[in-house]
């Protein structure tokens, strides 16, 4: 045995100690954060932090090893904080958007039990996937009427989150107004402009002020505050709700299968589901993109949906996004993934889930 198996030999009998001792550790952690849930109190302690860095770095036999311990000890505290954040937010769901917005809606019909942190943007919630502050986020994915949320499909590309479901909400429009106000009351009409289009059928029946707004909720939020019994907005009926107004008409877009689909966002792929979704890219050469429709034909799956988006650091390149039918654990579907992964780059399956 040379000098290099004899060490290595060593190093694998203290990983083997330091792996149980790891897993004591965080069984610990365990009791800790389950202690700060019930509490109310903070995961992240520097003053504990600290305390442990110090004592510990203190006892150091070897001085010029100081600097690497204080870096390991506070690698592992950064492990057990993420750790901690899984168990105390393992019922928190994100959204982007204010309350009563239809994001908002999407996730309290799906989680109506679990807590719920709002974003001011998409990719913040995406981010709260990452490091555990949530444990799933909702995001609009496609409108029926408006087409795809591009933005959503180009973070399931850049991060490594996954759709592990997905949930078709019905979006159904209203005017809401004070309590007490009438149809003939109304002269100024608010709303998000894509809404107010969504509603032109009803809106031509009245001589009505239209007003573009942020959003649909807060435009409801702007009309209860008003107090004013002129103005309406055009929102959902939980809003109605949400900030005291009344529905002055309901159901009042034109497209009465106004649908957007959102999917659920989770850091695991889940074990099956009766669809996936992939993305790749493929040289910039004749054929290519044929080529991985060709491995799908071949292997006897349906394609359902191929879409391309640009590369954001490559300009007049493209990304491509499909939605294949099958189970994801199947074997076959393996050889095909496989095949598909071996004649492209940048290749991941973003999606499992049921449809
Ligand atoms: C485990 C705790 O939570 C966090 C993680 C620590 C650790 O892993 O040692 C220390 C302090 C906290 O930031 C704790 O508060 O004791």
């Amino acid at each position: 045995m040379n000098q290099l198996d004899k060490a290595r030999e060593k190093i694998n009998a203290i990983d083997v100690q330091m792996r149980e001792l790891f897993e004591q550790r965080m069984k610990a952690v365990e009791e800790v954060a389950e202690y700060k849930l019930k509490n109310n109190m903070k995961i992240f302690d520097p003053d504990r932090e600290a305390e442990v860095i110090e004592k510990n770095s203190i006892k150091m036999q070897n001085e010029k090893l100081k600097p690497y311990y204080r870096e390991y000890i506070q690698a592992v505290m950064d492990i057990s904080k993420s750790y901690q954040e899984s168990i105390v937010n393992c019922d928190t769901y994100g959204y982007q958007g204010v309350l009563g917005a239809f994001s908002h809606i999407a996730t309290q019909r799906l989680f109506p039990h679990g807590k719920m942190k709002n974003y001011a943007a998409f990719e913040g919630a995406v981010k709260g996937v990452l490091n555990h502050e949530i444990a799933k986020a909702v995001l609009p994915f496609e409108n029926s009427y408006t087409g795809e949320v591009g933005e959503i499909l180009d973070l399931l590309f850049k991060y490594d989150v996954v759709i592990q479901s997905i949930y078709d909400l019905k979006i159904n429009q209203n005017l809401l107004g004070l309590k007490g106000a009438t149809l003939c009351d109304i002269k100024q009409v608010y709303s998000k402009d894509q809404a107010i289009n969504q509603c032109q059928d009803f809106l031509k029946n009245f001589d009505y002020e239209l007003i573009p707004y942020a959003n649909t909720a807060l435009a409801a939020k702007f009309v209860s505050e008003s107090q004013d019994k002129s103005k309406a907005a055009i929102a959902s009926i939980e809003t109605a709700e949400l900030y005291g107004l009344e529905v002055l008409a309901e159901n009042i877009n034109t497209s009465k299968d106004n649908t957007t689909r959102f999917v659920v966002v989770g850091n695991e792929l889940p074990e099956d589901g009766n669809h996936l979704s992939i993305v790749f890219t493929v040289h910039h050469e004749s054929g290519q993109l044929a080529k991985i429709m060709q491995i799908v034909a071949k292997y006897g799956f349906n394609m359902e949906n191929i879409k391309s988006r640009s590369l954001k650091d490559a300009s007049w390149q493209y990304y491509f996004y499909m939605e294949i039918e099958g189970h994801y654990r199947d074997e076959k579907m393996q050889s095909m993934l496989e095949e598909c992964r071996n004649s492209s780059s940048n290749f991941k399956v973003i999606g499992v889930y049921n449809h």
